[in-house]
C-alpha cells in the first residue's frame, strides 16, 4: 500500500508516520516564534560563539602564507621614531616574503600595517573588541575583529612564523611572554622572538638576567628565549635564519620517519 503525502512527513533524516506527523514543520518552528532570549547571556551560548571565532579566523588565515606578528603600542603616534621603526619593519619583512600580522589597531600595530601595505604585501589585522570605539587601521587588506583575547592570541601562534616586538605597553608584554611562556613549557615549538629597540627592552632584559635568573626563576637557557636589536635587518635575517633552520629540521624528521617505516615495511616483508 503507498503512503499518502499525509500519512508520513520527512525532516532531515527522520521520517515520521502516522500519528507521529507532527502539525507543524522545523522550519514554522524555527521562524514562528521569538521565545525567551536570556539563553544568549549563559555559557553554552558563549561557547557556540566562541567555536564560531575560531571558524571564522581559521578560515580566514588558514590560507596565508608564511606570515610574522608584530606587536607594540597602541598609544604611539605617527611622528614618534618607533612608529617609523615600524613601518620600516613591515617593509621588510614583506621583502622577505613574509605577510605582517598585527593586532589591528592604532599605534605601532598601524605602522607595521602602513610599512607592509606600502611595500606591497598582504598586511593582515585580528582586531579586539574593547569597551570603547575602535576600528582597524586603515592598512589592512584582510581583517578580523575577536570578542575573546585568547581566542585572538591563538590566532597568532598558530599562523605566524616569528613574533616581532616593538615597544609597547602591559598589551605588548602580555603578547611576549604568552610567547615566551608556550615555548618556554613546550607548548609550542620554539620560534623566534624578536626585540626591537635596545634602549626601551634593555632594563626589562638586565632584570630577567641579574633577578629571574640569579634567583633561580627562570632556567639558564630562558633568556635566550628572546633576541634583542635594533637593526631592521638584523630583525629580518634572524627570522628568515630560524625558518630556514625550522624547515630543514622538519624535512630531516620527515626522512627519518620516512626512513623508519622503510624499514619497519621491509622487517614485514621479511621477518
Ligand atoms: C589604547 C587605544 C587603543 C587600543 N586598541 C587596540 N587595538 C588592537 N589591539 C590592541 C589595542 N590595545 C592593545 N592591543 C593589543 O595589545 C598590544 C598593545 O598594547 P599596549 O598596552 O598599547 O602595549 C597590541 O600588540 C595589541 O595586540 C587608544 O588608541
Amino acid at each position: 500500500m503507498r503512503e499518502s503525502e499525509a500519512d508520513v512527513r520527512r525532516a532531515g533524516p527522520l521520517t515520521y508516520r502516522g500519528k507521529a506527523v507532527p502539525d507543524t514543520t522545523t522550519d514554522q518552528r524555527l521562524l514562528d516564534q521569538r521565545g525567551p532570549a536570556e539563553w544568549v547571556h549563559t555559557d553554552p551560548w558563549r561557547v557556540l560563539r566562541i567555536q564560531s571565532e575560531f571558524v571564522e579566523g581559521f578560515g580566514l588565515l588558514s590560507e596565508v602564507g608564511s606570515a610574522v606578528s608584530v606587536f607594540g603600542s597602541a598609544r604611539i603616534k605617527p611622528g614618534n621614531p618607533y612608529y617609523a621603526l615600524g613601518e620600516t619593519i613591515g617593509g621588510k619583512l614583506v621583502e622577505a616574503g613574509y605577510t605582517v600580522i598585527t593586532g589591528g589597531g592604532p599605534g605601532m600595530m598601524e605602522a607595521a600595517n602602513k610599512g607592509a601595505k606600502q611595500a606591497g604585501g598582504t598586511s593582515i589585522g585580528l582586531g579586539i573588541e574593547l569597551p570603547f570605539e575602535q576600528s582597524l587601521n586603515d592598512y589592512i587588506d584582510m581583517g578580523v575583529t575577536f570578542r575573546y583575547f585568547f581566542v585572538r592570541k591563538t590566532m597568532f601562534v598558530k599562523y605566524s612564523q616569528a613574533f616581532v616586538v616593538l615597544p609597547g605597553g602591559f598589551g605588548t608584554l602580555d603578547e611576549l611572554f604568552e610567547a615566551i611562556t608556550l615555548v618556554q613549557t613546550g607548548k609550542v615549538t620554539k620560534f623566534p622572538v624578536v626585540l626591537v629597540g635596545t634602549e626601551f627592552w634593555g632594563g626589562m632584559f638586565d632584570w630577567i638576567r641579574k633577578t629571574l635568573l640569579v634567583e633561580g626563576l627562570v632556567s639558564p637557557n630562558d633568556p635566550e628565549l628572546m633576541y634583542l636589536t635594533d637593526d631592521p635587518d638584523d630583525v629580518i635575517e634572524t627570522i628568515r635564519k630560524a625558518h630556514v633552520d625550522m624547515a630543514r629540521r622538519q624535512f630531516e624528521a620527515g626522512r627519518v620517519e620516512e626512513e623508519g617505516e622503510r624499514i619497519h615495511d621491509a622487517e614485514r616483508a621479511d621477518p
